[in-house]
Parts: C-alpha cells; sequence; structure tokens
C-alpha cells in the first residue's frame, strides 16, 4: 500500500507579501523521486521552504511527513526537520571541524549520547555516499562534489522520511553532477523518497522521472515524452 508522506491541497505561497504559487496540489508517496523544475524566480524555493516550514503556510492544507503545516507551532518545526533531509546547494558544512566533525555535531544536537553509535552511524552513512575514508578531512579539503555528498550523509543520519534537495548540483560541473545524482538515485533505490529541485535539464533527461514545474504562479506536472 502506498503511504503520503507530503500533501498540499489548494495551497498558496507568499515571500514579502507577495503571491508567488496558487492553488497547489500535490502528493509524494514514499519511495518517489520528484524533480521541481521551472525558471530562476519561479518560485521552487519558496516551495521547498514552505515544506521544511522555513516559510509559514497560510493558505490551504499542507501535511509533510506526519505534521501539519498550517498548525505546526515554532517550538516543533526542529522536530519537522529532524524527519526531514535537507541538502542545499551550498553544501553549508561547517567549516571549523572535519567531516566526522560536522557529522557528529548533527547527532548530538539530535539526542544521539552513545559515543559507538554515533561512531557506527557516521561510517554507516559515509558507506552510502561513497566517502568512508574522508571522514577525518575538512570540508575546504574536498572537492564540490565530495561536499555535496558529505552534505547528503548528513541528510541521511536520522533516516528521513524525506529528502528535500534544492539545486544539490547547482554548484558543480556536469560530470561531477552525475556522481552526486548516482548518489541520490542510489538511495533512492534503497526507499528513500526524494524531492529535488533543479534547473539542470540534462540531468532531467539522463535520469527521467515524474517532474512538476513552477510557471506563472502555478505548479503542474510535466508530462514527459520519449525522444526516440
Ligand atoms: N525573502 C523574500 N522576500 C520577498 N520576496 C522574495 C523573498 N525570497 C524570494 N522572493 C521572491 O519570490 C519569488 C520566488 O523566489 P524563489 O527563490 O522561490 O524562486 P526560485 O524558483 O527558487 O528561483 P532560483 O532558481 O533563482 O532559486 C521571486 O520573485 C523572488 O524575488
Amino acid at each position: 500500500m502506498s503511504e503520503t508522506v507530503l500533501q498540499l491541497k489548494n495551497v498558496t505561497i507568499y515571500q514579502g507579501g507577495n503571491m508567488v504559487l496558487s492553488e497547489v496540489n500535490f502528493e509524494l508517496q514514499k519511495g518517489d523521486f520528484v524533480y521541481l523544475i521551472g525558471k530562476t524566480g519561479s518560485g521552487k524555493s519558496s516551495f521547498m521552504k514552505t515544506l521544511y516550514g522555513d516559510l509559514e503556510l497560510t493558505e490551504g492544507e499542507g501535511s509533510v511527513v506526519g505534521f501539519n503545516l498550517r498548525t505546526i507551532k515554532e517550538k516543533d518545526i526542529p522536530f519537522l526537520r529532524r524527519k526531514l533531509g535537507i541538502v542545499f546547494q551550498d553544501f553549508k558544512l561547517l567549516p571549523d571541524r572535519t567531516i566526522n566533525g560536522n557529522l557528529e555535531f548533527v547527532l548530538k544536537a539530535t539526542g544521539w549520547k552513545e559515543k559507538d553509535k554515533i561512531k557506527d552511524r557516521i561510517e554507516q552513512v559515509l558507506d552510502k555516499v561513497g566517502m568512508k575514508t574522508k571522514g577525518f578531512k575538512f570540508p575546504h579539503e574536498l572537492s564540490g562534489g565530495e561536499q555535496q555528498r558529505i552534505a547528503i550523509a548528513r541528510a541521511l543520519l536520522n533516516d528521513p522520511e524525506l529528502i528535500l534537495a534544492d539545486e544539490p548540483t547547482g554548484n558543480l560541473d556536469p560530470q561531477t553532477s552525475i556522481e552526486v545524482m548516482e548518489v541520490l538515485q542510489d538511495i533512492n533505490k534503497n526507499g528513500n523518497t526524494i524531492l529535488m529541485a533543479t534547473h539542470d535539464y540534462a540531468l532531467l533527461l539522463k535520469y527521467p522521472s515524474k517532474t512538476l514545474k513552477c510557471d506563472e504562479n502555478k505548479v503542474f506536472e510535466v508530462v514527459q515524452r520519449k525522444t526516440s
């Protein structure tokens, strides 16, 4: 039976008092991989921010990983984010500590206490992104693609019900983008649900999947046609 991870009904999204998207209706099921595309300024980031509680939902109904976006309290947003894995274009790793230190920081902040369990979990997620040997390095000692893999590993730490990736390949060259995309595809095959905002059409062609488009203040599903 399919399990709904995210549901939006008749949602309107505002930024600074201006309407960005309206009449948004969308459902995501466990195990899906969905792209969110659209021109710059079309509302992709606003859409993502609404899902992780960075933009308040004031119109319509929305639920994400069991949280009601309309009624969620500020104090509960960290608990929502604990069930999400969020990946950004600019990696957002802490520069003053190693990769292990970055991952340990997140685990400790989310209630992990036992040293052995922390160490094991860090090894597991680094293994999932093919970076098992890089834990001792500092972020600046890694390439952009490697840093993004670490950011994906960080997103996986608490076994998220949904991964939100906002332009995860936006800072990477085409070959490195493919490598990062392979990692995202792998973790999707292993059961993780992923919503990925991107403007990289080459990736969409290489890895076709359900696609939503933001355009003229609306979000609609794009029907992909086979070119052959
Ligand atoms: N903090 C803000 N205050 C007011 N308006 C904003 C704010 N952030 C974004 N906007 C506006 O909201 C609209 C949607 O922006 P958003 O960042 O969601 O677009 P996007 O599709 O993610 O674009 P990009 O691909 O460039 O990141 C734009 O018109 C933008 O100027």
